[in-house]
C-alpha cells in the first residue's frame, strides 16, 4: 500500500515529470540518429530494410554506432556493439527498426545480448508480418528492457521520432502493404511549369547540383523507369554518376515498340535495361533489342499498374519515375506513385506546346488536387526542390487496425505481443476456423429453419449484401452457429485464447488478412469477437458457480 502510495506521489512530481520529458527527449534524439544512419546506405541494402543502431551509456555518451551497409553485410547492432566495447554493458541500443532475421540468422540480436546491453529502444516493428515481433520477443525473453515507440513510451517528441523510422523504410512499408514497389516520380520544371522547351529541349532546366541530387536518388533506387517519347526526345543514360551507390536498372515502357535503333539505353555494358511493352509489338525490333542484351517483357496490357506488379514480384523494392507528363499521368492515376520529387528551376521558357511535367488526369476542380503530405522544402544551389507523399505511409499493423479496436473485440489480446494463428485452407491445422470448413448449420430462413453446407454457403445466399455492417452480421450468426453447434470446434476456438487470429487469404483482403498483412482481417476479428463471447460467458457461469458453493 505504502509502495503504491508513494509511488503516485512520485508519479505526480512536476520534477519527474520534467525528468519523463527530459527522457523521452534522449531517447527520441537517438531514436532519429539510429534513422539517419541506417539512410546513410539507402539503395544498397535493397531489398532489405535500413539499419542504423547507436549504443548510448547510462550517462547519456554514445559508445558505438553502426548501420547495415549492405545487403548480406554484417547488422547493424553487431556493429555498433564491436564500436562500444566493453560500454555495452548497461547501456540503452536504439534501432530504428526492429532487426528482421535473415534466413534464420539471429546475429543482431545475440549481439546485443551477448555484450550485456540492458534496455533497447526500437523505433517501429519489423514490418513484414512473418518477423514483427520475433526479436523484440527475443530481446525480452533475455531479460533486456525493450521499448517500442507508440507501444510502451509515448509522447510528441518520440511520436515525431517513431515517424523518422517510417520514412526512412517508407519504400519496405509501402511495397509490404501495397503490393507494388515504392515509386517515386521526380521531375525539374521551370518556374512556369514546363519541363522542356516547346520544341523539346530540356538540357538543362535545373541547376548541376540539382542534378547530382537526381544521382543519388538514382542510387537510391533499384530501377529509373521512362516512357518512349522520352527515348526518342532525350536519348538518356538514367545512370547513376555522383561516385557512389549502386546503379540501377533502366526500364522503358513503350506501347508501340518505336523506338530508335541507337540510343544509350541499349548499352548495356555497364547496367541493364528493360523494354516492357505490349504482348506482340513490333517482333523484328523485339529481336533487336535482345540482340543488344536489352530484355524485353511483353504485357498483355501494358499500364503502370500492371508494370509495377510485375516488378514487385520480381522484387523491386523501389523505383524512380523520370518520365514525361503523358506517362506520369497514368501512373498517378493508377495510383502506383507513392511519392513526388520536383526541382523547381528560377526560369520562365513560356510556350503554350511547352510540355508539363503531369498530363491529363481528368480533373476539373481545384477541390479535385491531390494534395502532397509531408512537404518538404529544400533549395538547392538556385533551384528550390519540394517533395511529399501522394500516399501516407500505411500502418504497419493493419490486420489489427489499432490497439483500442483489438482491445474492443478481445480484451485477452495484447495486439503486440500475442502470437498469431494463421489459417485459410480446410485442410490446415485450423482449418476448421475457415467459413468453408465442411460443417453443415442450421439457420432461420422466412418462417422456417434450412440447413447449409457450410458457413459459406449461407453467408453467400441469399443475404450477401454490399453494405459491410450487414456482411459482417450474417457472417459472424453463421459462425456462432457453426461453432455452438460443434463443441469441438468451440473447444478449439477457446484453446487459441490469447492469440491473434488471422486468415491467411492472400487475395481476400476483406475477409482475409492478406499477403503482407494488408488485409483487414474481418473473419479472424469476428473469430476473436466469438471466443471472447464464449470467454465472458464461461467467467460468468464460474462466478456463479462459486457463489452458489
Ligand atoms: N534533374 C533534371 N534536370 C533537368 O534539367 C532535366 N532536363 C532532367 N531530365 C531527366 O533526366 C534525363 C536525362 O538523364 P541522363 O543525364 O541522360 O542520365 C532525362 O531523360 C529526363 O528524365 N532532369
Amino acid at each position: 500500500m505504502a509502495m503504491a502510495a508513494l509511488s503516485f506521489r512520485l508519479c505526480s512530481s512536476p520534477l519527474i515529470c520534467r525528468a519523463t520529458l527530459d527522457h523521452h527527449a534522449t531517447d527520441a534524439s537517438f531514436i532519429r540518429r539510429a534513422a539517419d544512419l541506417s539512410e546513410m546506405s539507402a539503395g544498397l541494402t535493397s531489398p532489405h530494410p535500413n539499419f542504423g543502431c547507436v549504443i548510448a551509456t547510462p550517462s547519456g555518451k554514445v559508445a558505438g554506432e553502426g548501420y547495415l551497409y549492405a545487403q548480406g553485410t554484417k547488422p547493424a547492432e553487431a556493429l555498433a556493439v564491436e564500436a562500444a566495447g566493453e560500454f555495452c554493458r548497461g547501456s540503452t541500443a536504439y534501432l530504428n527498426m526492429e532487426p528482421g532475421d535473415c534466413h534464420g540468422d539471429h546475429t543482431a540480436v545475440s549481439a546485443l545480448v551477448q555484450a550485456g546491453v540492458g534496455r533497447v529502444v526500437v523505433g517501429i516493428r519489423h514490418p513484414l508480418q512473418h518477423l514483427r515481433g520475433a526479436a523484440i520477443r527475443e530481446m525480452r525473453s533475455h531479460g533486456i528492457e525493450v521499448n517500442v515507440l507508440g507501444e510502451d513510451v509515448q509522447s510528441k517528441v518520440l511520436e515525431d521520432a517513431r515517424k523518422c523510422c517510417l520514412l526512412v523504410n517508407a519504400p519496405l512499408i509501402h511495397r509490404a502493404c501495397s503490393r507494388v514497389p515504392f515509386s517515386l516520380l521526380k521531375y525539374a520544371m521551370t518556374l512556369d511549369g514546363k519541363i522542356a522547351a516547346s520544341s523539346g529541349h530540356a538540357a538543362w532546366i535545373s541547376s548541376k547540383l540539382s542534378r547530382t541530387r537526381v544521382f543519388e536518388l538514382r542510387g537510391r533506387s533499384d530501377a529509373v523507369i521512362v516512357g518512349g517519347n522520352t527515348v526518342r526526345q532525350d536519348d538518356p543514360r538514367l545512370t547513376a554518376r555522383h561516385g557512389q551507390g549502386h546503379t540501377p536498372t533502366r526500364i522503358v515502357m513503350s506501347q508501340s515498340l518505336d523506338l530508335p535503333e541507337k540510343a544509350n539505353l541499349w548499352d548495356v555494358s555497364e547496367v541493364s535495361t528493360i523494354v516492357a511493352t505490349q504482348r506482340g509489338a513490333r517482333k523484328s525490333y523485339q529481336k533487336f533489342l535482345a540482340s543488344k542484351g536489352v530484355e524485353v517483357v511483353e504485357f498483355d496490357m501494358l499500364n503502370p499498374r500492371e508494370v509495377m506488379e510485375y516488378f514487385h514480384l520480381r522484387g523491386y523494392l523501389s523505383i524512380l519515375w523520370e518520365c514525361g507528363g503523358t506517362l506520369a499521368a497514368s501512373a498517378i492515376a493508377s495510383g502506383v506513385i507513392h511519392k513526388v520529387v520536383a526541382f523547381i528551376a528560377p526560369k520562365i521558357i513560356g510556350g503554350s506546346k511547352a510540355p508539363s511535367p503531369v498530363g491529363e488526369l481528368g480533373m476539373v476542380e481545384m477541390t479535385q488536387a491531390l494534395n502532397l503530405i509531408d512537404v518538404c522544402y529544400e533549395q538547392v544551389g538556385p533551384d528550390m526542390l519540394v517533395s511529399g507523399f501522394l500516399q501516407p505511409v500505411p500502418d504497419l499493423l493493419p490486420v489489427i487496425p489499432s490497439e483500442d479496436a483489438t482491445f474492443e473485440i478481445d480484451p485477452s489480446v495484447n495486439p503486440f505481443e500475442s502470437s498469431i494463428i494463421f489459417f485459410y485452407k480446410t485442410w490446415d491445422l485450423y482449418g476448421s476456423f475457415s467459413n468453408f470448413s465442411p460443417h453443415p448449420i442450421r439457420m432461420p430462413f422466412g418462417d422456417d429453419y434450412r440447413t447449409w453446407s457450410s458457413v459459406e454457403h449461407y453467408y453467400q445466399v441469399p443475404h450477401n449484401s454490399p453494405f459491410n455492417d450487414v456482411k459482417i452480421e450474417v457472417m459472424y450468426m453463421a459462425l456462432k452457429c457453426k461453432f455452438s453447434t460443434y463443441p469441438h470446434l468451440k473447444t478449439m476456438l477457446l484453446s487459441t485464447a490469447g492469440s491473434v487470429l488471422v486468415e491467411a487469404s492472400p487475395h481476400d483482403l476483406f475477409w482475409g488478412g492478406g499477403r503482407e498483412g494488408e488485409g483487414l482481417n474481418y473473419l479472424g476479428r469476428l473469430l476473436m469477437q466469438l471466443r471472447s463471447e464464449y470467454l465472458g460467458e464461461s467467467s460468468v457461469s464460474a462466478e456463479n458457480t462459486s457463489l452458489a458453493l
